[in-house]
């Protein structure tokens, strides 16, 4: 049965007081205090420059700490599996069929036979519903579909993390809504734990299950999504999908209407 929310008693990311500073330049993240459970997905959100692609990098240990600490799940296991990215452009090889895109990383770390590999591959492509476009390349593949591969490339490896930098900020907006509802439905299946940036509200109220507001290279408040979980499309026509849209608008403007937690 596919778990309806996530399991509050492991966590899954821990930063504390997780602080990077670049060179001589003005900026600096953190320092950062920050638990995320298992199964969990939060969205950062924040203006332009606040920090949230550098937090992500650091999570995902492609950006080194001045302070502090980052531990995740994965990084107690070696398995370079462990972790998926979704980047905003899709990034596949256009040399390579979309199969041996999706296939990539399960070849990069050697994992199972030429034949299991391939078997894993194809399964994420049907879960992305591609599996009819395995032997494309993905010049002939819309942008959403590239998108699909590149979700499907992320989750080849089941990750128990997921990391995703504005997945869906080139796609149209129906595209995109498509989009979210399978990455919820991928959710049900694997209940993996996601960090997403996003600029756009609506996304990450609907995707996630906590709503993380960055300023300024500082973690601003984290406040919980109340919306039942998981979504459909139809909520967006609630009532209280509405307010919660107005509570984080306020948050985002600096408002202070709202009560958050870190
Ligand atoms: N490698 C780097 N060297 C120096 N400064 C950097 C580096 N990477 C990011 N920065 C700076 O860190 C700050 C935060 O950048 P970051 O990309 O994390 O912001 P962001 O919130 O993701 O922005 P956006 O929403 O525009 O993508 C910016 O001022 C950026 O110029």
């Amino acid at each position: 049965m596919p778990q309806a929310s996530p399991d509050q008693s492991t966590v899954a990311i821990q930063c504390q007081q997780a602080a990077v500073q670049f060179g001589s330049a003005v900026f600096q993240l953190g320092p950062i205090d920050l638990d995320i459970q298992a199964g969990e997905i939060v969205s950062l959100i924040g203006p332009s420059g606040c920090g949230k692609t550098t937090l992500l990098r650091a999570i995902a240990g492609l950006q080194p700490l001045s302070s502090g600490s980052i531990q995740t799940h994965a990084s107690d296991t070696n398995d370079c599996g462990e972790v998926g990215f979704v980047f905003q452009q899709p990034a596949l090889l256009p040399w390579a069929d979309t199969l041996s895109n999706v296939q990539l990383p399960l070849d990069l770390i050697s994992r199972g036979t030429k034949k299991t590999r391939q078997a894993a591959a194809i399964d994420a492509l049907r879960s992305v519903q591609l599996e009819h476009a395995s032997k494309h390349s993905p010049g002939e593949l819309s942008g959403g579909m590239q998108m699909r591969a590149s979700v499907a490339r992320a989750l080849v490896t089941e990750p128990k993390l997921l990391l995703l930098d504005e997945p869906f900020a080139a796609l149209d907006d129906m595209l995109r809504q498509d989009l979210g509802q399978l990455l919820i439905s991928l959710w049900q299946q694997r209940q993996f734990t996601a960090v997403m940036v996003t600029h756009n509200i609506a996304e990450s109220i609907m995707l996630s299950h906590r709503i993380a507001i960055m300023r300024g290279g500082k973690l601003e408040r984290v406040i919980p999504n109340p919306l039942a979980w998981p979504r459909d499309e139809s909520i967006r026509r609630t009532a209280p999908f509405g307010e919660f849209y107005g509570l984080i608008s306020d948050a985002l403007r600096g408002v202070e209407s709202v009560e958050g937690q870190v």
